[in-house]
């Protein structure tokens, strides 16, 4: 798992535009062999959305040879309504870039036959040669696309029944009406997602810390669906400080570590190797030479100066681990700590009681300890080194 954050939601943005930008650039699409890329709707990708435009606009990206598949669209809504995610798409992305209108795919809501219409969908999915990168979003209840607590972490394109939650933090988009919000959607599954080569998800605000926190420092868990992105080889999270309100303090340092070591070394970031998806490599495939292979990709390996401070640790046949004596090797014998001795209780008592003899009654709880620290203490003090019973 990687976990990017940044200051504001702004700054999280901008990264996640630059990462599509970028993959989108170096695959190199064509007609024959479009980059493939999963979007979602909601109000955290909009910033991602106005920058993709900003870049195309300035020639830093064409989508003319990308194929895109929305993650979800309501049932029931007209595909004109304001609230449609068609309409939204549209408006914050498809009318401001060069893509061509046939390489856009959004789930029909008012399909006649929604299930075959869902099969259909993963179908096309499937025969493009899966997608490459999903830009994902997330709901409070830590549900990705529309895959809600419960579904199913091997489902694929269907019709799913909104939870309250979702119906209840959607209702601001509908005149905080919860009875004009659409009860049912249809989504792709959280197999369709994870079957992707990469997966971006977009975590923005405090709103959506608890989810955050379950997904990263929990375990898989159908209840919160996100959680399942722990299970695909290139999860990258993208979120804003906000979001990392519910995380622990160690695990916030880390992961900006991570990023930090990384660029440190020369490796901004660690990317799978290109896929293209009408050729998947094979073994029988030439590698390609050191010179073809893009210069993002090459990885430096840090030497273990760079990394560990040469003075700091021994290293042996090139290994950058440090070496770790024994512990019993590292402290000198007449340091070692003896264990504390313990009589049995029985002898004790007995002594106890011969103490207690002219008050005739059992000894209290506090006149026993009174009795047993000094004999331990006193142990340490003569340096004897006694076993237990
Ligand atoms: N089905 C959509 C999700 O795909 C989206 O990720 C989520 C987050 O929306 P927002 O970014 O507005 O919080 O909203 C809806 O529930």
């Amino acid at each position: 798992m990687r976990l990017i954050i940044r200051d504001n939601g702004e700054a999280a943005s901008r990264y996640a535009a630059n990462y599509i930008v970028e993959r989108i650039n170096i695959f190199r699409p064509g007609p024959t062999n479009p980059f493939v890329l999963g979007l979602p709707t909601g109000s955290s990708p909009e910033i991602v959305y106005r920058i993709l435009v900003e870049k195309h606009r300035a020639g830093k990206v064409s989508f003319q040879n990308v194929v895109t598949f929305n993650m979800d669209e309501y049932i029931g809504l007209p595909r004109d309504h304001p609230e449609s995610y068609r309409s939204f798409m549209h408006k914050h992305f498809f009318s401001h870039i060069d893509i061509n209108p046939d390489n856009i795919n959004m789930l029909d809501g008012n399909a006649s036959d929604l299930e075959a219409h869902c099969s259909d969908y993963e179908a096309k999915i499937k025969a493009l040669g899966g997608i490459n990168l999903f830009l994902a979003g997330i709901g409070e209840d830590g549900h990705i696309a529309f895959n809600e607590p419960g579904s199913s972490l091997a489902s694929r394109t269907r019709v799913k029944t909104l939870t309250y939650d979702t119906i209840l933090a959607n209702s601001r988009f509908f005149g905080n009406d919860v009875g004009k919000v659409p009860k049912m959607a249809l989504t792709v599954g959280v197999q369709t997602i994870l079957d992707s080569r990469e997966v971006v998800a977009l975590v923005i605000g405090a709103r959506k810390a608890i989810a955050l926190q379950h997904c990263i420092e929990q375990g898989v868990n159908h209840m919160w669906t996100l959680s399942a992105l722990q299970l695909h080889s290139y999860p990258l999270i993208v979120c804003d400080e906000d979001a990392t309100l519910e995380l622990q303090v160690k695990t916030v340092k880390y992961f900006k570590s991570i990023e930090q070591v990384a660029r440190s070394n020369g490796l901004e970031q660690c990317l799978p190797l290109k896929i293209s998806t009408s050729h998947v490599p094979t073994l029988h495939d030439t590698p390609p030479s050191p010179a073809q292979t893009p210069v993002r990709f090459r990885m430096r390996i840090p030497t273990t100066a760079e990394s560990f401070g040469e003075s700091a640790y021994t290293v042996e046949s090139g290994c950058p681990s440090p070496r770790l004596d024994s512990m019993s090797a590292r402290i000198k014998k007449d340091e070692r700590c003896p264990s504390p001795r313990f009589d049995a209780m029985s002898s004790r008592l007995k002594s106890d009681k011969a103490d207690h003899s002219d008050h005739d009654r059992a000894p209290d709880s506090d006149s026993l300890w009174r009795f047993i620290l000094p004999l331990q203490l006193q142990d340490h003090r003569d340096g004897h080194r006694g076993t237990t019973d």
